[in-house]
């Protein structure tokens, strides 16, 4: 059983999928503190949350269960992921949910910003009859800067088109193509500054983003601008704001964000006559509530059953038909992981990682993570490890990874060859996946060999030499281990060998003892995968 908590309003409908599936159990238990969440996140396996929840480092060292942190919504920055992703907690978002929402929360923005609407409608129902204070300006023939062209950026852009505008975005990873296609101008931050008559960000706020709209630009702005911000508090400096809407530089802002939410009473922007706010609504509505709690709600259930999952948000995406591809790799991989760490000695230097055949043509990157995962489970623990963190781990541990490519895959179609390079020694094994019969080790050092590496094992070096088998098995018998099978690997007759016993339970540490005592045998170890 899963037990997944829900931390902030959540739609009910949107997490239905999760209330009803019959190995979870859901706790809605909104607006609690650091201190209060603290103190019961250990019992849970996932955490939901929407941009109030300040998932921190603290909460997420007590989420010892803890797999999963969703984030019904787009906007990840009340989200520790650097806590998370070394703590191995996967956390995902809900980006397609609700972009068209936040869109028409901008144009409405923007049309209440031209039109004083806000200001107007206070004085009327405060029985003031003014229509002379409210002038305002069309849309048409205005020219609107987007910074930010991604989901919500471009769907503005779309529907500014619609009003008759002339549109300059700004995004560094928009292709003139791209643009084109869009209908709009690329520009940089400085020309949509100088030039627009409207203004609107749509990027997340990060250390590039944070106050990219600050004095510097509002010194060398077209008078007369106006400036919604639907995105994130921070992006534009608030202060100089508030300064060059009363040097006259601005005529009026639009702002669903703040740099602190919710903002102190005394916030200047409160007050401001040409200052118009809403509190964090850009995704509130009944749709996009229950789109991204349906989104999220998904890939939770994904990630907590061992499934497939997207929209993680602290390792990199992997396309549908890359995954679709390489997932049979991911046990294979996981298993040589886990095989060559076992048979090592000495602490890991270096892992590289050799992918031959129809692997050499695809993007190996998370089949690279499953491997590491294999290998570090072993020393640390495998609770500790899984595929968000073990190639931070590696980092931390100052373990070399090495990626090697190469089209020719000898005998196999596909080939992955792991080294382990330690202190001590280095070793290898190469595995492949067999139609039908799923993954086997197919080399273990230069040994062919033919392991399906599963259940208990027992990697033997001896020499080659007659009795050795016998010798072998009868010991094992003796001492009541059964063997399953056995596979004997050697390059010459008379050299060095190997043997892989597959046996039915564990291998008492008496009985490898033991065994390394027999004569022509060289070292013998139990291998669990
Ligand atoms: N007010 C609200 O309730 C909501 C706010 N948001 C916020 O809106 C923002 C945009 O959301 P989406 O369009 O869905 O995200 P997105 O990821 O599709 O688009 C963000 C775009 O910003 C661009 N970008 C990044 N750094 C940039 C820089 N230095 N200069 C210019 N562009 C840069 C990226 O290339 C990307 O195209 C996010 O911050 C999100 O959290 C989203 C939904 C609701
Ligand atoms: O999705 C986002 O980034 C948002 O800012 C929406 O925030 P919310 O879920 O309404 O708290």
């Amino acid at each position: 059983m899963f037990k997944v908590l829900v931390s902030d309003p959540i739609s009910d409908l949107g997490i239905q999928q999760l209330v009803d599936a019959e190995d979870i159990i859901v706790d809605k238990k909104p607006g609690l503190s650091e201190d209060e969440l603290v103190a019961i996140i250990g019992e849970y396996d996932a955490l939901l949350v929407r941009s109030q929840t300040r998932v921190t480092a603290r909460i997420m060292e007590a989420g010892k269960l803890l797999k999963v942190v969703g984030r019904a919504g787009v906007g990840v920055d009340n989200i520790d992921l650097d806590a998370a992703t070394q703590r191995g907690i996967i956390v995902i978002n809900a980006p397609d949910g609700n972009t068209i929402t936040t869109c028409e929360h901008t144009f409405a923005m923007m049309m209440a910003v031209a039109r004083h609407i806000p200001q107007a409608y206070m004085k009327t129902v405060n029985g003031v009859w003014d229509r002379k204070s409210f002038l305002g300006v069309e849309l048409r023939n205005k020219v609107l800067g987007v910074l930010g062209m991604g989901r919500i950026g471009s769907e503005v852009a779309k529907r500014a088109k619609a009003f008759g505008m002339d549109i300059l975005g700004y995004d560094p990873f928009m292709t003139e193509e791209r643009a084109e296609k869009l209908g709009i101008k690329l520009a940089s931050v400085e020309e949509i500054v100088r030039n627009a008559d409207f203004m609107t960000v749509h990027t997340p706020l990060t250390p590039e983003t944070h106050h990219m709209i600050g004095k510097d630009q509002f010194a060398v702005m077209k008078p007369g601008m106006r400036i919604v911000n639907c995105a994130r508090g921070g992006i534009i400096d608030e202060i100089a704001l508030v300064e060059a809407i009363d040097k006259g530089i601005v005529a009026g802002a639009a702002f669903d964000v703040f740099e602190v939410e919710p903002p102190a009473k005394d916030h200047p922007f409160l007050k401001h006559p040409k200052i118009i706010v809403t509190p964090h609504l850009g995704a509130s509505t009944v749709e996009a509530q229950e789109n991204v709690a349906i989104d999220v709600s998904e890939q939770v259930l994904h990630i907590l059953r061992d499934e497939p999952f997207s929209n993680a948000v602290n390792m990199p995406p992997i396309p549908a038909g890359l995954q679709s591809k390489l997932q049979p790799y991911f046990i294979l991989g996981e298993k040589l992981g886990s095989f060559i760490s076992q048979m090592t000695d000495g602490a890991v230097q270096e892992i590289v990682v050799g992918y031959s055949g129809d692997l050499a043509e695809v993007d190996t990157q998370p089949l690279t993570r499953y491997v590491v995962k294999g290998i570090l489970s072993h020393h640390l623990g495998t609770e500790q490890v899984n595929v968000v963190n073990s190639m931070h781990l590696a980092k931390e541990r100052d373990v070399n990874i090495v990626v090697q490519k190469s089209h020719i895959a000898k005998d196999f179609t596909n080939l992955v060859t792991v080294s382990l390079r330690t202190k001590k020694e280095e070793r290898t094994v190469a595995g492949t996946l067999l139609t039908g019969y799923g993954p086997r080790i197919v080399q273990i050092d230069n040994f062919p060999v033919d392991v399906t590496p599963e259940g208990n094992l027992i990697l033997i070096s001896h020499n080659d030499k007659p009795g050795i088998i016998g010798r072998v098995g009868t010991l094992l018998g003796t001492n009541d281990v059964n063997i399953a099978t056995m596979q004997v690997g050697r390059q010459l007759e008379g050299g060095s060998a190997i043997m892989v016993l597959r046996v039915d339970k564990g291998t008492p540490k008496e009985v490898l003892e033991q065994l390394t005592n027999l004569t022509e045998l060289n070292t013998a170890k139990e291998i669990k995968i």
